[in-house]
C-alpha cells in the first residue's frame, strides 16, 4: 500500500494547502483556522454536519452544571419541537437561539426557525434580541439574520465542509457558551493534524486507521465498522462519525467516473451497554464487521474512586468488560481496532475528531473517491420538493373525490400511490376530511380537500 498511501498524502498536503479537492462543485476543503450574563439556555438549530458535531462535543465534554445548558431541533418533526421548546418554558425569555447552516437553506432548519420565531412571539419576545446565525456570509438564513438584526452572525467559510466544521463556530461556539474549553479542543485537533502530516506510514495515526479501514473491508467497504466507546459520554461518537464516513465514503462513481458503489457503513453506540444488545451476534454470528473500540483510560476525576469490592473499581469492570469482549471477539476471528485515549478532555475530543476527519480524507484518495461531496442527498430533496408541490396541487376546494378523480385533477395519474400517502397524511391532521370509506381501504374513499371543514359534510 506504500505506493498508494503516499498518493493519499501528496492529495492531503495539496489539500491543506487550497487545491480544489471537490473537483464536481469546485471547491476547496481546508481545515479551519479560529478566532453569561443574561441567557440561561442555549437553543441549537440544525441538522447533519450543523448539529452531529455539537450535539457529540455537549455531551462529551459539557460540565455537569454549565453556564448555559444546550438543546437541540434537529429535525422538521412539529412535535419533536414543541417538546424541546415545552422543555425550555420560561426559560425561553432567556434563551439565546443558534440557528446553524452552512448553505442557510436547509428546509428543515428553516422550518425548525419559523416554528421558533413563532414560539417567541405567543410569548410576547423579540426573537431579534435572542437569535444568532452560524453560516456563509450572504446565505438566505444571513440575510434573514441581518435584516431582522439578530445578535450575531458567525461567518462559515465555504471551504469548510458541513461534517468537518466542527472545530469552525458550527460547533466552537457552542461548545465554549457550554464552559467547554475550546482552545484546547483546537490544540488537540492542531497536534493530531501535526502527527497527520507525517509521510512515514507507521508514524501517522490516519493513515494506519485508512489502512486498517482499508484491510478489514477490502477496500471496498464490505465490512461494517462497529464504533464501541467505552465511556458514556461518548456515546455519540458513531452517530457523528456516521456522517462523517458514509456521507464522505458512500460514493457512486470514482473520480474518473467509474461506477465503484464505495462506502462503509457506520453503527454502534457504547460499551460495555451494547454486549448486553448484540456483541452476540457480532461474536457468532454473520461476519460482516470490524469493531473499532474506543478504550479510555482514566475512569474518573482523581480522587473520586471508590472500590466497590476489595480492590476492584466500578471502572475496573468496564476495563475488564472491554479486554474481554475484545479478546472473545479476537478469539473467533472478528478484526478490531482500539483507539486509546487517556482521559476524555477537550484535548483529546478534538484529536479524536481531526484523526478521523483526515482518516477519511486519505481514505478516499486510497479508494480514489471525492469524500468532499454528496450527490446522493440531493435526490431525497428533489423528491420531497416534488411530494410538497403535488400536495399543494391537490388544494382546491372540490365536492368528494376518489384518489383517482384527485389524481387527474392534479396531473399526476402515476402518482396515485403518492396522493395517497398525501392524503392520509393529511386525514391525520384534520386537514382533509375522508368523506366515504376509509384509509385501510384506499379504492373505497372519497375526499374533501382544501378549504373544506367538517360543516361541508352538512351542506
Ligand atoms: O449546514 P446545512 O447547509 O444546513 O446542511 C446540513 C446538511 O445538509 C445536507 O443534508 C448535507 O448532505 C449535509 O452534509 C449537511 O450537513
Amino acid at each position: 500500500m506504500e505506493p498508494k498511501l503516499q498518493k493519499a498524502f501528496a492529495d492531503m498536503r495539496e489539500l491543506e494547502k487550497g487545491a480544489i479537492a471537490n473537483p464536481d462543485e469546485g471547491r476547496m476543503i481546508k481545515p479551519p483556522s479560529c478566532p453569561t450574563g443574561r441567557f440561561t439556555q442555549v437553543l441549537s438549530v440544525g441538522i447533519g454536519g450543523s448539529a452531529l458535531g455539537p450535539q457529540f462535543v455537549a455531551e462529551a465534554l459539557a460540565p455537569d452544571n454549565p453556564p448555559l445548558k444546550i438543546r437541540f431541533i434537529d429535525n422538521t418533526d412539529p412535535a419533536g419541537i414543541d417538546h424541546q421548546i415545552a422543555q425550555l418554558g420560561p426559560e425561553l425569555a432567556s434563551t439565546l437561539v443558534i440557528v446553524i447552516s452552512k448553505s442557510g437553506g436547509t428546509p428543515e432548519t428553516r422550518n425548525g426557525l419559523l416554528e421558533v420565531q413563532k414560539a417567541f412571539r405567543e410569548a410576547g419576545l423579540d426573537f431579534s434580541k435572542q437569535g444568532v446565525a452560524i453560516t456563509q456570509e450572504n446565505s438566505l438564513l444571513d440575510n434573514t439574520a441581518r435584516i431582522e438584526g439578530w445578535v450575531a452572525r458567525f461567518p462559515m467559510f465555504d471551504w469548510v465542509g458541513g461534517r468537518t466544521s466542527e472545530m469552525s463556530a458550527v460547533g466552537l461556539l457552542p461548545a465554549a457558551l457550554q464552559g467547554i474549553d475550546i482552545k484546547e479542543m483546537l490544540v488537540g485537533a492542531s497536534i493530531m493534524d501535526e502527527a497527520n502530516r507525517s509521510t512515514v506510514v507507521k508514524n501517522n495515526p490516519a493513515a494506519l486507521l485508512a489502512l486498517c479501514w482499508y484491510w478489514a473491508s477490502d477496500g471496498v467497504g464490505s465490512k461494517d465498522m462497529v464504533v464501541l466507546p467505552y465511556k458514556d459520554s461518548l456515546l455519540l461518537f458513531s452517530r457523528y462519525l456516521q456522517q462523517l464516513v458514509m456521507e464522505s465514503l458512500g460514493k457512486e462513481f470514482d473520480l474518473d467516473g467509474n461506477r465503484v458503489n464505495q462506502g462503509l457503513s457506520v453503527y454502534g453506540n457504547k460499551g460495555s451497554t451494547d454486549q448486553h444488545a448484540y456483541i452476540q451476534q457480532l461474536r457468532e454470528g454473520v461476519h460482516n464487521f470490524f469493531v473499532t473500540f474506543i478504550e479510555v483510560l482514566r475512569d474518573r476525576p482523581p480522587g473520586h474512586d471508590w472500590e466497590l469490592e476489595p480492590g476492584v473499581t466500578c471502572g475496573d469492570y468496564l476495563f475488564g468488560m472491554m479486554q474481554g469482549t475484545r479478546a472473545a471477539l479476537y478469539s473467533n476471528d472478528r478484526e478490531s481496532i482500539t483507539v486509546t485515549v487517556q482521559e476524555v478532555t477537550p484535548r483529546a475530543v478534538g484529536a479524536l475528531i481531526a484523526l478521523y476527519e483526515r482518516a477519511v480524507g486519505l481514505y478516499a484518495s486510497l479508494v480514489n473517491i471525492n469524500a468532499y461531496h454528496q450527490p446522493g442527498v440531493e435526490a431525497g430533496k428533489k423528491a420531497a420538493g416534488e411530494v410538497l408541490a403535488l400536495q399543494k396541487s391537490c388544494k382546491e376546494p372540490v365536492e368528494p373525490l376518489t384518489l383517482e378523480e384527485i389524481a387527474d385533477r392534479c396531473h399526476a395519474a402515476e402518482e396515485i400511490e403518492m396522493i395517497y400517502k398525501i392524503i392520509a397524511h393529511m386525514a391525520a391532521n384534520d386537514r382533509a376530511i375522508i368523506a366515504e370509506g376509509n384509509c385501510g381501504s384506499p379504492r373505497s374513499i372519497k375526499v374533501f380537500l382544501g378549504e373544506c371543514n367538517v360543516d361541508d359534510l352538512f351542506t
